[in-house]
Parts: structure tokens; C-alpha cells; sequence
């Protein structure tokens, strides 16, 4: 979606899920590390000729505003100008069309020259969770942000949040991908989930759904990740061993992010990539590197119009970095293809798991389930993995709630018995930990509705069709009003019958959206989650060493540690 800045708006449209900053053409291990990518160089922000862009564009909008102030009509025509530009329906004030609505032009928010302000000089480039806040403070619940040719609506109300989605219509739009669709048009490659709009993206989302969103048949993907789980509590033990103390693990969330990749690419592609392994194959080297390039480029490609295609280096790259991802992703899905066409020639009976079941159901082409498949990866590469890295270090400085937590497995799975997706149902303080964390740290900090079908109204605003709407969810959940002590880990408030309970609006914390359009992923990534914490918790006590600073996040497509953390993890009895 759109947003008050471009870098802010493109990553938290996406919903994609991988932010590896620094592009090299040789690969190195150092991709995989967290802080690594968390650390190098971001082309939004470091590149001279973005300074200058930034600076030109304040420039223009100080003489327009100057212009503007001695030529009134003149600023009528640029404003006229601008507004054909951007998709506004009508440049009459929808007073004079609806008689009894607000319009955007009577919203308050920041303009270009204090947007940038605020980016640059106040230091929210990389904090624009914080920059929601600030602004809800300044503007209230609902404000207009204008950035060059982007112009948004940003919602940081409960209520309002859910005037907006169920005003969404049948085929909701979070923004639109128009660099996507060009890689895609380039290649003759399908549209997918993220592209794809109206019934097609509903058809594709409907393919997708059965073996995604319902329990029972996720239940079914619990061995290969208790596979996984299995490989990344080796990994953590060998790294604690090899330690100078024998107990820190360093760098944890970059760890992590190994589990995330290999756990859902073992479903997805129903293959196991070795990133959990102390070498990793030279292939799945290639696909985590195409990913986060891919990633990367992709809000840059964006903030810079296609006439300068030529001149920087930002559109070749992330072609390459698309054909990369899409040749293993297609190379990996071409595997499961013949082996299934040999086993269906030997008269055996298929099983597997995702591939296997969208290849046999026949909903989708070959070309769409390519597609499907890359896009899924994205989407659930990093949102687990952080999510975890979040919850263990809020355990490791509550002692209490750790314990608490360690009591209920023990109570549920003693003897270290590994869990089963029964046991997990008997696990709700579990549960509660998760949710307070997907709450403090919603990873996808802000969301996007475009609306494509029809005018909508929110809070006695009208809005015409081709409105950007920006939802801020990270505001929304850190509302005193609806959760107090917002700052606090507490896991209690989502505990039925506790003191601590929270009565928060429904639409106060939806990390995974809510609607047809939400989070395909939210039962996998829940299931991986919970196995994963329950196990580690069974067998490591994890504590923070002494005096570590306190760790704050920072978003980077996603709402992400801003420095790394590093953990103790020691052995349980
Ligand atoms: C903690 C874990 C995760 C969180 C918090 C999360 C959150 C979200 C959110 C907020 C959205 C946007 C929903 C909307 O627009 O209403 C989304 C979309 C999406 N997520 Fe997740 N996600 C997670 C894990 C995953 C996983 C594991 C996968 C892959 C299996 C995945 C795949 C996707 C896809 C493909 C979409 C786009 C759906 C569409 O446009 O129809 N996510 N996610």
C-alpha cells in the first residue's frame, strides 16, 4: 500500500516478507545473518542521488506552496494537474457531490516538505511504526499523508480500521504492484496472489486456502516441522556449545530466520534445503540471496519512475533477482512434478503434502503454481522467525512468565514428550504469549486497503474509488484505550477469567488481517511457532546476559529487532 513515505509505503504494501538490504553479486554466509542485513547499506537512504531526489522534490513543494500562496490559480492548475496524475476522480470537493460528507482535502496530516522532516531529520526512516504514533497524537485517528505522486489515508482507529474492511468489497486490494506485474508481463510469467485482482485473484486465493487455513489439514504438515524443529534445536545447541561461555547463543534471530526458510519451504516445496546445516547447499544459498534482493530492490524499483530505468542499476537487478528466485522456485517444483508423473507410471498412489495436493487438484496451472509457490515463500520466510525472535527474548527478561509458560508444557508434555497438535490445544498461556507478542510486535506494522469498486465512507469522510487507505495496526495495538500498560509484556490480558484481561475492540491487534484477504499462512505459521517455542522452552531456559540493552525494533518491511539479540539458552534437566 501506499503510505506517508515511499520506502514506509512500499515495504508495508507488500506484505512480503524478507529485507535483506545489501545486494552483492557473490553470495556469502553473511547474507544469512540477521544484523547483517538488518545493518547494510539501504539505497532509500544512503544513496546521494536520493538525497538529491529528496531534496529537489521539498524544493519543488516549498515554490509550489509559494507559488501557490501569490497565484492562487495557478496552484489550482498544478493541484489539477497532480490530481489527474494520481487517480482523484473529480477535483470539485465531494461537499458539493455528497452534501453531507467530509473529504480528504478537510483531513489534517504532514505534507512532502514535513514528511521528509520527519523521515530524515527526525530520524523515523526506519522507525515509521513510532512515526504512527506520533502523527495519531498530532492528527488524531485519521490523517492524510502526501509524499510526491503518493497520496494516503491513514487510519489508526479500532473502529475506523473496521469501517474500512467492511467497506472492502468481495475482491479487496491491498496496492498495487505495478513493478510485479511489469517483471511478469516481461516474462509472460502468471499474475499470482499478489498481482492478480477481482475473480482471478479470488480463484487463486481460493486454490490456495484449503490446505493453508483449515486445522485439520495443516495438522497433517506436523512431522516435517517437528523435522525442522528437530534440526534447529541441534543448530542451537551446537552453537551454545561452541560458544566462549558454552551458553550464548549469538545473533539468534538470524537463526531463526535459517528455521523459518526451511520450514516453509519443506512444506511448500516438499523438500528440505539444508539451511539449517552447518553448510549449506550452494542452490539454497542462490534462492535466500535471490529472495532478499528481490525484496530489497523492490521498494526501490518503485520509488524511481521507469524513465530512469536506463540510468540506474535498480530494474536489471531486480529482473535478475526475479529470474533467479523464479528458476529454483521452478526448478524445485519441476523435481515434485516428474517424480510424481513416475510414480503415477509405476501405478503407486501419490501422497505429499502441498505441492503434491495443488498439483493433483488441477485449480491452478503450472505457471500459477510457480508463482503461488515463490509468493508463499515470501510471505512466510520472516514473519515467523521474527515473531520468535520477539517472544524469546521477552521470556529471557520475564523470568515469571517464562516460568509460567515452562509449567504448562511440562503439565501438558512431561518428560519432554513432543508435542502434538492435540497438546497444543491444551497449551493456552502458550497461545497468550504469542498473541501479546504479535500485539507489541505486529509484523506487518501497517497494512493496505486500495479501494477499487466503489466510494467508501469512514468516519464522515467520503472517499472516492482509488483511495489508499494505510492501517495503522502498530498504532491500533499500542492504544492505552485499549490495552493498558500498552508497553508491558503481558501475556494475562488474553487469558480468559484473569485479573489482567484486556476488553479490547476486536480489530485492536489483527496481526494476520482479517477477511477474505488476510494472512493465507496464519494456521502454518502458528502451528511452526507453537512447536517450535514449546520445544525450545523444554529443553532451554533462555536468559538475557547481564546488563544487555534493551532491544527496540525498527521496521524494515516488516517490524524487526533493531539490533541483534543475543541469548542465553540453558540446558533444563
Ligand atoms: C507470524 C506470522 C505471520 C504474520 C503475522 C503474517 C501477517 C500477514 C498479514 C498482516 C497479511 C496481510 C493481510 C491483509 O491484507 O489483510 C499477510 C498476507 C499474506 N501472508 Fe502472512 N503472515 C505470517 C505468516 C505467513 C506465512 C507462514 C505464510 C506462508 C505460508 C504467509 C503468506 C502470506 C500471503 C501469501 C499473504 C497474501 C495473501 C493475499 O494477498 O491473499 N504469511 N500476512
Amino acid at each position: 500500500m501506499k503510505c506517508v513515505c515511499v520506502a514506509q509505503c512500499r515495504r508495508d504494501m507488500l506484505i512480503v516478507l524478507t529485507h535483506s538490504r545489501k545486494t552483492r553479486p557473490e553470495f556469502d554466509r553473511r547474507h544469512l545473518s540477521a544484523s547483517a542485513r538488518q545493518s547494510s547499506s539501504d539505497p532509500l537512504r544512503h544513496t546521494p542521488v536520493v538525497n538529491m531526489l529528496i531534496s529537489a522534490l521539498v524544493k519543488a513543494d516549498r515554490l509550489a506552496a509559494q507559488i501557490g500562496r501569490k497565484y492562487a490559480p495557478f496552484q489550482e492548475m498544478i493541484a489539477r494537474t497532480l490530481k489527474s496524475q494520481t487517480g482523484d476522480v473529480d477535483l470539485q470537493s465531494a461537499n458539493t457531490i455528497t452534501g453531507r460528507y467530509k473529504t480528504k482535502d478537510d483531513l489534517p496530516g504532514p505534507n512532502l516538505a514535513t514528511t521528509v522532516y520527519w523521515l530524515f531529520v527526525k530520524g523515523y526512516a526506519d522507525k515509521s511504526h513510532a512515526m504512527q504514533v506520533e502523527h495519531k497524537r498530532l492528527y488524531g485517528p485519521i490523517w492524510r499523508s502526501r509524499f510526491g505522486p503518493f497520496d494516503v489515508i491513514n487510519v489508526a482507529g479500532a473502529d475506523l480500521i473496521a469501517q474500512v474492511i467492511r467497506q472492502e468489497g468481495r475482491y479487496p486490494v491491498r496496492t498495487d504492484l505495478p513493478h510485479w506485474r511489469e517483471y511478469r508481463d516481461m516474462r509472460g510469467q502468471a499474475y499470482g496472489i499478489h498481482v492478480d485482482t477481482g475473480p482471478e485473484w479470488y480463484r487463486i486465493r481460493s486454490a490456495l486456502n484449503p490446505k493453508m487455513l483449515k486445522l485439520k489439514e495443516v495438522t497433517a504438515y506436523a512431522p516435517i516441522i517437528h523435522e525442522v524443529v528437530s534440526d534447529l534445536l541441534q543448530r542451537l545447541e551446537l552453537l551454545r556449545l561452541r560458544s566462549p561461555d558454552q551458553i550464548t547463543v549469538s545473533d539468534l534471530a538470524s537463526e531463526l530466520y535459517k528455521f523459518g526458510f526451511e520450514g516453509i519451504s519443506s512444506i511448500l516445496f516438499e523438500t528440505r534445503l539444508g539451511c539449517l546445516q552447518e553448510e549449506i547447499p550452494t542452490d539454497t544459498l542462490r534462492f535466500i540471496s535471490a529472495v532478499n534482493e528481490m525484496l530489497a530492490l523492490s521498494e526501490t524499483v518503485l520509488f524511481f519512475p521507469r524513465w530512469t530505468r536506463h540510468i540506474f542499476p535498480f530494474w536489471k537487478r531486480f529482473v535478475q533477482a526475479w529470474d533467479e528466485l523464479y528458476d529454483v522456485a521452478r526448478h524445485l517444483i519441476d523435481k515434485k512434478v516428474n517424480e510424481i508423473r513416475d510414480q503415477v507410471a509405476r501405478g503407486e498412489e501419490v501422497e505429499g503434502m502441498y505441492l503434491t495436493y495443488l498439483l493433483s487438484s488441477n485449480k491452478l496451472s503450472l505457471g500459477e503454481v510457480y508463482i503461488s509457490l515463490t509468493e508463499l515463500l515470501l510471505g512466510g520466510v520472516d514473519t515467523t522467525s521474527n515473531t520468535l525472535s520477539w517472544t524469546l527474548y521477552h521470556l529471557a527478561r520475564n523470568p515469571e512468565i517464562q516460568k509460567r509458560l515452562h509449567n504448562e508444557i511440562v503439565s501438558v508434555c512431561p518428560n519432554k514428550k513432543v508435542p502434538n497438535t492435540d497438546d497444543l490445544t491444551k497449551m493456552p498461556y502458550m497461545k497468550a504469549v504469542i498473541k501479546e507478542i504479535l500485539r507489541m510486535y505486529p509484523v506487518v506494522p501497517g497494512n493496505g486497503r486500495l479501494t477499487v469498486d466503489s466510494d467508501i465512507v469512514v468516519d464522515n469522510y467520503w472517499f472516492p474509488k482509488k483511495t489508499q487507505f494505510h492501517l495503522c495496526h502498530y498504532a491500533v495495538s499500542h492504544d492505552e484505550n485499549n490495552f493498558p500498560d500498552a508497553e508491558r509484556f503481558v501475556p494475562e490480558r488474553w487469558i480468559r477469567d484473569s485479573p489482567s484481561r484486556s476488553q479490547h475492540h476486536p480489530y485492536s491487534s489483527v496481526p494476520f488481517g482479517v477477511g477474505v484477504r488476510a494472512c493465507v499462512g496464519k494456521r502454518v505459521a502458528e502451528l511452526e511457532m507453537y512447536f517450535a517455542l514449546s520445544r525450545l522452552m523444554q529443553q532451554y531456559e533462555v536468559r538475557t546476559k547481564a546488563g544487555s540493552p534493551s532491544i527496540q525494533p525498527k521496521t524494515r518491511t516488516l517490524l524487526i529487532p533493531s539490533q541483534p539479540i543475543d541469548l542465553q539458552f540453558i540446558p533444563r534437566a
